[in-house]
């Protein structure tokens, strides 16, 4: 339930008093249909089948008038007043439906928006410890059930109302008869509590279901080469099979849910009239009109019953998709580190150093296993440092530390002396270009994944930073140029040319600090050499932190940071650490083969 009022206030925030005016509309038109179906009292009684003297006050009333007129008049009259009502009833309902929609599709995008706005504002730590696919998926198939939930829940409580108007009307047509269809109702409803809770129940089993879906599929799509040339099409086939006999089983309990409930409800109502309809005429010696009558208050006030319980069990198998969503907006909003979209945000200006304080950090805090360990780096301005080590050596994790994705459990990150803290973290990552090992590249042409990083970039500007990452050769090569579609992460180019790609594309920012995480490590001899060139070039007027996968890359760096088992073990300039004698670096530097495939 606080799952489900937690949206129902969202849409309260987002729609505002227009929902309650669109609950007024609901209870107006249900008033209107109250209205016709009364109509037919005095219908039935000019046709003969209801006699005037039934003993309703109202109907009693309008009787004099109708029959006042003669048959053919009254007829006309009453059949008139219903046009009037039917169709006022079904203007006013068609404007409803409309407006509906709008407050429907506007609610899904608000949602929409404010989940991925509070996705988009969490900091690092969050994502490493989630699947991407369940961020999709709480972002299609949740939502989708969360905000249709919300709509069923408005849906539930307009028909509250509407049951109430007709309650109402029923009462003033016959007390008695109310009563007892309304025990009987709430006796039915008691003992179904049954559906709504196995309801529940499976909507978990459908979020269980979705989520391995998009996970299965995104693992299998994104890992899609290795599947072919491993010939593991077989397995994924079989996998998805097995999914979707889970996915038939689970629509199948759903549909049995919904119909042994209708089916249910059904059988008892016409249990319960029967049963009424006996008593009326064998014990009571009711006339027919009232038989008549019975009928048609119960088989207007049933349906109510219906429809509130199928209501229930909607909303019901909605809620494990509720508590999702808001599960995941309140995660968010712990891991916030983001306040707005950081497009306001001035870089910083390190004039001195960038440095690592006695930090230490461990991923899991169940387990204290330090990915680093008592570091203290010192990161000169506008010089270029390397970061060496065997594979799992922290290089990485100190990369991210010094950009502030992630936050060390000891010590701190400091700016020319200053700690980083959230109100200076996006200036120093505006300052900051960053090249990763597996880049990402998005489904456009090259134009739309330079301007990526400077929208306002001119031609000449992205031309002359592809110059700079050697890959203006073979983007003008290229058929269509700039505009050459690239496809999924940049598919359709090699590993070289997308690193050379995502290199120029961290240059157009004109960072301050440009960090290279083993962004050469698919260039060949003749492309390193290239890029080399560029970032000697660069060398003096920024600041460089280069992962190098070959030691070629870093010759020129002017101080050397050796990381083994999250330890620094060699640190100095370069000719420093290359001549310690018996070092990692001057091991590496001695044996080029451990050197290019450790280092
Ligand atoms: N998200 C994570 N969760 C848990 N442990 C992690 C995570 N990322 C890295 N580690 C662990 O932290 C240690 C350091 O990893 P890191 O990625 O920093 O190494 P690296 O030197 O960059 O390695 P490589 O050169 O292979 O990229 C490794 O033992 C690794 O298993």
């Amino acid at each position: 339930m606080e799952h489900l009022l937690y949206f129902t206030k969202q849409l309260h925030t987002y729609a505002g008093k227009i929902i309650y005016f669109n609950l007024i509309g609901m209870t107006l038109i249900s008033l209107l249909d109250g209205l016709a179906i009364f109509l037919l009292i005095p219908l039935l009684s000019i046709s003969g089948i209801l006699s005037s003297s039934t003993g309703f006050s109202l109907p009693t009333a309008f009787l004099g008038v109708i029959n006042g007129l003669p048959k053919s008049g009254a007829l006309l009259l009453i059949m008139g007043i219903y046009l009037v009502l039917i169709s006022g009833q079904s203007i006013i309902q068609r404007n409803f439906n409309l407006r509906d929609v709008r407050i429907h599709t506007g609610f899904i995008n608000h949602v929409r928006l404010e989940t991925y706005r509070a996705i988009m504002q969490a900091n690092w730590d969050f994502f490493i410890k989630r699947r991407k696919s369940d961020l999709i998926n709480s972002l299609t198939d949740e939502l989708g059930r969360v905000t249709s939930g919300t709509f069923i829940f408005l849906q539930f409580a307009a028909s509250i109302v509407f049951t109430l108007i007709q309650v109402g009307i029923a009462f003033w047509l016959s007390p008695m008869m109310t009563i007892f269809v309304i025990i009987c109702g709430l006796a039915v409803s008691y003992f179904s509590r049954v559906f709504i809770k196995r309801s529940k129940l499976l909507g978990q089993e459908t979020s269980e279901l979705g989520r391995s879906y998009i996970g299965g599929m995104t693992d299998h799509l994104n890992g899609i080469k290795d599947i072919k040339s491993n010939m593991l099409e077989q397995s994924r086939i079989q996998w998805l099979m097995t999914w979707c006999q889970k996915f038939a089983q689970e629509r199948l309990a759903l549909a049995r849910i919904s119909a042994n409930s209708q089916l249910y409800f059904k059988i008892s109502s016409s249990l319960i009239i029967a049963f009424f309809i006996c008593l009326s005429v064998l014990l009571f010696q009711t006339q027919g009109q009232q038989l008549v009558l019975v009928v048609l208050i119960f088989s207007r006030l049933w349906p109510r019953f219906t429809s509130i319980q199928s209501n229930l069990e909607q909303i019901a198998a909605a809620i494990p998709a509720f508590k999702t969503l808001m599960e995941l907006q309140n995660e968010c909003r712990e891991a916030r580190e983001i306040r707005e979209t950081g497009d306001f945000v001035e870089p910083v200006q390190i004039m001195e150093r960038l440095e690592c304080r006695d930090v230490s950090f461990f991923y899991n805090t169940n387990e204290e296993r330090y990915a680093l360990q008592d570091i203290n780096v010192s990161i000169p301005s506008k010089q270029m440092t390397a970061v060496i080590g065997k594979s799992g050596a922290g290089k990485s994790t100190l990369i991210d530390i010094l950009m502030g994705l992630l936050q060390p459990q000891q010590g701190q990150v400091c700016m020319d002396g200053v700690p980083l803290t959230p109100d200076n973290l996006l200036s120093l990552r505006k300052s900051i270009s960053y090249v990763p090992q597996d880049p990402f590249l998005f489904n456009g042409s090259i134009r739309d994944n330079l301007l990526l990083m400077d929208a306002n970039a001119t031609e000449e500007q992205l031309w002359e930073a592809l110059e700079f990452a050697a890959s203006a050769d073979f983007v003008s090569k290229l058929p269509q140029g700039l505009d050459t579609m690239i496809g999924d992460r940049g598919v359709r180019l090699s590993g070289g040319e997308r690193q050379r790609l995502v290199l120029a594309r961290a240059i157009l920012r004109k960072p301050s600090i440009l960090i290279l995480d083993e962004a050469t490590s698919a260039l060949d001899r003749e492309n390193e050499a290239k890029i080399q060139e560029a970032l000697d070039r660069l060398q003096g007027k920024l600041t460089m932190i280069v992962i190098a996968h070959r030691l070629s890359t870093i010759r020129k760096a002017e101080q050397v940071i050796v990381i083994d088992e999250g330890k620094i073990i060699q640190m100095g300039d370069y000719d420093q650490v290359a001549g310690e004698r018996g070092g990692m670096f001057s091991t590496m530097l001695g044996n080029p083969i451990s050197g290019a495939v450790n280092a």
